[in-house]
């Protein structure tokens, strides 16, 4: 099996690479029948001598490798028929700029893994970047909140080399920071527990969420929440998380009760389809609504978090929401809320967001290659094959097709 680690075409460019030089390293050394080629590339975190200088082929001509690697979608006239590819090709939810990659990844007879559909047995995503787009939200949240109180500057998060560097900023300036904060984090998931991995490094006090409503606080704290604690069912009743995904229709926001003593809101949930908005524009508008600053991982536009208007990018990150007028304002204004709502935050941190990508694709995905694809990763992931969708993949019939 000959593995070929592929330069990112997309613009703007990303950093990140599917396999790190010490991945690599491992790969070679693992499976002695694997061989791998890296195609040389001037913008990758990881320079080309990095893998040169391990002994792994950097060359131009990955024409000889069976199943190449990347992140980013593929351009469609870089995409090399009769291959196996891996990468977030964005067109599970059918979406329509990507229609016409799909369209040339079935004529081109490229057999296509998404990386966001490799799934275990329990359907759980096993390769994914929401770790670090929580760590690099919580920080981009905490320079956010210094731009606005005028209390400190913080660097971009991409001008540090890694998460160490993050959180040693942060450490320097959490004495300035306000000392009754009150912060609020939703969402338990990998991006959640990234933010919540920062809150603690910094040595932030977690607090109950009777203390985090009730009590006041000498020092910074912080709270973390799930579905059930910012929605209730509509008939009051507790039936439990699965109840909440598989009848959002049935509960309403319970939201308020936070945001009344909240002055800045990270947001690191998952919104499914037909679930009750966290806070509405109206929300917004109520006098007792105290939040001043939300960092928006979960980066849903215009809806659940209702001051999200738009995406924002690592170039210009925070804007401002005006509630009153319920449009765009400088985030410098007095009644504005600070939105950073970045929603390609991983690539702010190539380096660590490709070293544990990596991890989790060696350990996971990998091994299918050499055991027969016994527990069905590659299966479940295989979208495309012999030029048609996969049985699992049909539902995208139509959108290929362009009637829907
Ligand atoms: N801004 C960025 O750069 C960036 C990067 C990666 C992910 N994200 C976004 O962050 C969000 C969270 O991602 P994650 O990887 O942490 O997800 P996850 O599946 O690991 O966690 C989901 C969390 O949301 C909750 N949730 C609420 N409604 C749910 C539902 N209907 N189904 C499942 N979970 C539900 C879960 O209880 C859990 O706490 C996603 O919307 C994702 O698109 C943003």
């Amino acid at each position: 099996m000959h593995f070929g680690i592929i330069k990112e075409r997309k613009n703007p460019p990303d950093r990140r690479v599917v396999l790190s030089p010490e991945a690599c390293k491992q790969l070679i050394t693992k499976y002695s029948e694997a061989q791998l080629t890296v195609e040389p590339s001037d913008i990758r975190v990881y320079s080309d001598a990095k893998y040169t200088d391990l002994g792994i082929t950097v060359s131009e001509d990955i024409a000889d490798c069976d199943v190449l690697l990347g992140v980013k979608e593929v351009p469609i006239e870089a995409l090399i028929p009769n291959k196996k590819y891996f990468f977030f090709s964005h067109t599970v939810k059918k979406q329509p700029y990507n229609r016409k990659l799909l369209q040339a990844v079935l004529e081109k007879n490229i057999e296509l893994y998404d990386h966001e559909v490799i799934t275990g047995i329990r359907g759980q995503r096993l390769v994914a970047f929401g770790r670090y787009a929580g760590i690099v939200g919580a920080y981009n949240g905490f320079r956010a909140l210094g731009l606005k109180l005028g209390l400190f500057e913080l660097p971009k998060a991409e001008t540090l080399p890694n998460q160490k560097a993050l959180i040693a900023a942060l450490i320097e300036i959490k004495g300035l920071l306000p000392k009754d904060l009150k912060i609020l984090l939703t969402g338990k998931g990998r991006v959640g527990n990234g933010v919540k991995e920062m809150l603690d490094a910094i040595s932030l006090t977690k607090v109950s969420i009777n203390d985090y409503l009730h009590h006041s606080y000498e020092e910074p704290v912080y709270c973390q929440i799930d579905v059930l604690e910012y929605n209730e069912r509509l008939d009051e009743q507790y039936l439990g998380r699965e109840d909440f995904y598989k009848h959002p229709d049935e509960y309403v926001s319970n939201f308020m009760r936070f945001a009344k003593v909240t002055d800045f809101y990270i947001a690191g949930h998952f919104f499914g389809d037909g679930a009750p908005y966290l806070f509405t524009r109206e929300d917004a508008k109520h006098t007792n609504f105290n939040i001043k600053v939300v960092a928006d991982v979960s980066c849903d536009i215009d809806g659940p978090v209702a001051c999200t208007i738009k995406p924002s990018t690592i170039a210009d990150p925070v804007y401002g929401y005006n509630a009153e007028t319920e449009s765009e304002v400088d985030f410098m204004d007095k009644d504005a809320i600070a939105v950073m709502a970045v929603d390609n935050l991983p690539c702010e941190l190539p380096a660590d967001a490709s070293d544990g990508f990596g991890e989790m694709f060696l350990k996971y995905v990998i091994p299918a290659f050499f055991n027969n694809d016994k527990e069905g990763v590659l299966e479940r992931a295989r979208m495309t094959q012999n030029g048609t969708l996969t049985e699992r993949y049909k539902y995208l019939e139509d959108y290929v097709k362009g009637k829907e």
